[in-house]
């Protein structure tokens, strides 16, 4: 025999105990099972409300119009009109009563809490009454049971102690004389010694389901509620959470806790007394398994089984040597608090013994401080004890599963899941059993602590990165389309889900959390964007508080590279295409990568040199592997390397700089990469990635422009300076032509010294042969002495440099995670 429960949802419209009959009808086909029923959705607070209402001498006759609309409702939708009468009547009895008792609290202005069960129990009565008789038409043999007569308890209204012997009697007297019939159980309801109705508390109804399982020693106690089972997360907050197909009664306990809202843990007490399993189950949809609460749970594969949280929790903090070695301090303490009701959630004490950290709910804790200063009275005034204080706005999260128990590295995940994203642990405790792992954060860090540390146990879910673009140019358009291409290669093989979140160039921005479609950002973005504003996008970015977050700059600007200390301090990764952030001063250099380092976020910026050629990679790896670097040679210019490789023949100067531009080569400005700018940038990335702390006027540079190209105040001016000085360019190509040389532009470090020099190079040199726009770069080493590490390819234009940030994003989802 089963009991089954059905929440207040689950009873709150005609079309939604229409499932619940045809649940119980095919229960019924097995064994006629026990059915505790709870007021219909919303009629509890009204009723509270009313007795309120009616205490402060105010109108609560809509409320009361409100109730009867509800019932009336559904006994019009769910009953044939000649069956209707008797509920009709019976439901306006309960109605008369409880307007009597109502108007009794409204000339005495007073509600005692006995009175206000009283008024409450007609939530239950009226539901129960009501759809007992819809089931006694649908399928005979239904019984309306008013369960308050059955559970007996003390007399502590609001929430009454039950007597479980006798009320186990009573209940197993009642299902012998009603055998085979199904009953229909008031939740939540129940009485004391002299017949006086008294409430359950919190969940009473599934505390009702719990009693008569445990009485009746049911197979299983099914709660029928909204949602599917018992999550992983609070799934409002985690869209990732998923049903969880099982749980130990203790993981159920502290996993509900602590937020999760669809049991309450001590209702589940006489059903886990007995053995008895829980099965959690979902009104709107009835196939799915749900949740099975119960003792032989099968071993899983999930190191932890889920994640609670509550949002509201302040902390008391009382610190003094009167507490060391003081046996009876922490008793007398928690003894205290506990005699007056106020609940402790959470402790922590140093283990000096000098501190003691707990948590309350923030309405207890003035409370609390005050009781703690009369308490301590005397320890305060010998000083013996600091006044205790209050820190608010904090909120728990904790992880709860029993794989936990001795499996190093769980606190070590949870930790740096936090940690990498910023989030500050204000205290943990750890229970002995190793079952759960709490700490105390910030309450407005809790949705991204809580989706962070989702994703670092779940791992067999795609991780997610929230992505915020600068950027729609050449690269940052290029990178949308490969983003696009990629995602279903990216969710199937890296397990990762990369959601571009923010949006924006000169013009507009937009955000999106869901992310934003890669279809049609551009229309999007220039439709329902809003006016840009740099400063704007990046307090909203951090305003958001997304767990792992990347900047991604893909602009030439320079006004981007004043944000990322403050991006770096909010725990954002930055990954970059432009060169101006690493090639300002080197002081702003270092500190970009000490506080990437601080606040274990990442920092890459592989297309400052080479594009997406491996090269600031492969020297960081060098370099971290203790290597050391004697001397670098390359070609970084893709402009003016594809310039030299096709300015021969009849092809003018002028217009291979405008075929190079055409081809996305050029930086946006195409002087700077003419004018020798954009090289000495890469070059001096590399030395002082290669451990120089050098400066931009350090580097020397071999002009290739004639003197009235350089000074060109706008581009227009440039090109046509460039057309004029066309017999300059001609000359250049003809001496290394004629001598059977080709035209390079070489970059050289040596010794702490960087130049960058026009070369003209026969074959015999390792950089004669290039084509297209290559770069080419080679490193001598302590370990490449004496044939160089050589990296060549590509190193210009959208597709290979939007590949490049492409990978940088991949590493900040993937590398050491
Ligand atoms: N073209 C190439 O082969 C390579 C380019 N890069 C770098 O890529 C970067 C981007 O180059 P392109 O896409 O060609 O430039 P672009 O001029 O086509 O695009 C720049 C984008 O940045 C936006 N932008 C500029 N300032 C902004 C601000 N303050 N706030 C928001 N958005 C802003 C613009 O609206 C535009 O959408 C440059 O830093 C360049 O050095 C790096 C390696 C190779
Ligand atoms: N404009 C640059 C592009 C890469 O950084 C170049 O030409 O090399
Ligand atoms: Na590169």
């Amino acid at each position: 025999m089963k009991v089954l429960k059905f929440g207040g949802t689950s009873v709150g419209s005609a079309e939604n105990i229409k499932t619940l009959l045809r649940l119980v009808g095919e229960e019924k086909q097995k064994n006629s099972p026990v059915v505790v029923l709870s007021a219909m959705s919303g009629v509890t607070n009204l009723l509270t409300d009313m007795a309120e209402m009616a205490e402060r001498g105010e109108d609560y006759d809509a409320h009361l119009k409100e109730i009867e609309a509800k019932h009336f409702a559904v006994i019009r939708s769910l009953l044939p009109a000649a069956a209707q009468n008797p509920v009709f009547t019976r439901l306006k009895i309960f109605f008369n009563e409880l307007e009597d008792l109502l108007q009794a609290v409204a000339n005495l202005r007073e509600l005692s809490l006995q009175t206000k069960d009283q008024i409450l129990s007609y939530g239950e009565r009226c539901s129960t009454f009501m759809i007992s008789h819809i089931a006694s038409q649908n399928f005979g043999d239904a019984l309306y049971v008013n369960g308050s007569d059955l559970i007996k308890t003390d007399s502590n209204f609001g929430q009454a102690k039950v007597d479980t012997e006798l009320t186990e009697m009573l209940i197993n007297n009642f299902y012998q004389e009603n055998k085979g019939k199904v009953l229909f159980v008031t939740g939540f309801i129940a009485s004391n010694a002299a017949g006086r109705v008294t409430t359950l508390g919190r969940g009473g109804s599934d505390y009702t389901a719990a009693v008569w399982g445990a009485a009746l020693n049911a197979e299983e106690i099914e709660i029928w509620t909204d949602v599917n089972g018992m999550m992983t997360a609070d799934p409002r907050i985690v869209k990732k959470a998923f049903s969880l197909p099982e749980l130990s009664y203790t993981e159920a306990m502290e996993l509900s806790y602590f937020g999760a809202k669809v049991i309450y843990p001590p209702t589940m007490i006489p059903a886990f007394m007995k053995k008895i399993p829980i099965v959690i189950k979902n009104t709107f949809e009835p196939d799915f398994a749900g949740t099975c609460i119960k003792s032989d749970v099968k071993a899983s594969s999930l190191p932890i089984k889920g994640i609670s949280s509550i949002d509201h929790i302040s902390i008391i903090n009382l610190t003094g040597s009167g507490m060391v070695g003081k046996a009876g301090f922490s008793g007398r303490l928690f003894s205290l608090l506990s005699r007056e009701q106020i609940n402790v959630v959470l402790i922590t004490q140093s283990s000096s013994e000098h501190s003691i950290t707990f948590a309350v709910k923030p309405t207890d804790a003035s409370q609390a401080i005050s009781l703690i200063k009369k308490e301590f009275e005397l320890e305060l005034d010998a000083k013996k004890l600091e006044l205790p204080e209050v820190e608010n706005n904090l909120a728990v999260l904790a992880i709860v599963g029993e794989n936990m128990k001795r499996t190093p590295g769980m606190s070590g995940r949870l930790f740096s899941a936090l940690g990498r994203n910023g989030i500050n642990v204000r205290a943990i405790a750890q229970g002995s059993s190793e079952y759960n792992i709490s700490v105390i954060i910030s309450k407005d860090d809790l949705s991204k602590a809580v989706n962070a540390v989702h994703d670092a146990f779940f791992t067999d879910l795609k991780r997610t990165l929230n992505v915020f673009c600068l950027g729609t140019g050449n690269i940052g358009k290029t990178l949308f389309n490969q983003l696009k291409e990629q995602m279903p290669f990216l969710a199937a093989n890296n397990d990762l889900q990369v959601k571009v979140t923010g949006i924006s160039n000169t013009r507009k921005m937009i955000f999106n959390t869901d992310g934003l479609s890669l279809e049609n950002w551009e229309a999007e973005l220039n439709t329902n964007g809003e006016q840009a504003d740099l400063a704007g996008f990046v307090a909203k970015m951090k305003a958001l508080n997304l767990p792992n977050c990347v900047f991604v700059d893909n602009t030439a600007a320079e006004s981007p590279i004043e944000f990322y200390q403050g991006i770096f301090e909010s725990s954002i990764s930055v990954v970059t295409c432009n060169k101006k952030g690493n090639s300002a001063d080197f002081a702003q250099y270092k500190s970009f990568k000490d506080t990437a380092r601080k606040f274990g976020v990442d920092f890459y910026y592989e297309t400052n040199v080479g594009a997406g050629l491996p090269i600031i990679r492969t020297l960081r790896e060098l370099m971290m592997s203790g290597d050391k670097v004697a001397r670098i040679e390359a070609i970084l210019s893709g402009t003016i390397s594809y310039i030299f490789n096709n300015f021969k023949g009849d092809a003018g100067f002028y217009e291979t700089v405008k075929e190079a531009q055409e081809l996305g080569y050029t930086e946006p400005d195409p002087r700077d990469d003419l004018n020798g700018k954009d090289f000495m940038r890469k070059m001096l990335i590399l030395a002082r990635d290669a451990g120089y702390p050098l400066e931009a006027s350090d580097v020397k540079i071999d002009n290739i422009l004639p003197e009235a190209c350089l000074n060109a105040t706008s581009v227009e001016d440039f090109y046509s300076e460039l057309q004029a000085n066309a017999a300059y360019f001609e000359n250049l190509k003809n001496t290394a032509a004629n001598d059977g040389k080709v035209l390079r532009y070489i970059g050289k470090l040596e010794n702490g010294n960087v130049e960058i020099s026009l070369q003209m190079v026969d074959d015999s040199h390792p950089f004669y042969m290039l084509s297209g726009s290559d770069n080419i770069i080679s490193f001598t080493t302590d370990r490449y002495k004496t044939r160089p590490l050589v990296v060549k390819g590509p190193g210009a234009g959208a597709e290979v440099t939007a590949a490049g940030v492409f990978a940088d994003i991949i590493n900040v989802g993937t590398l050491n995670k």
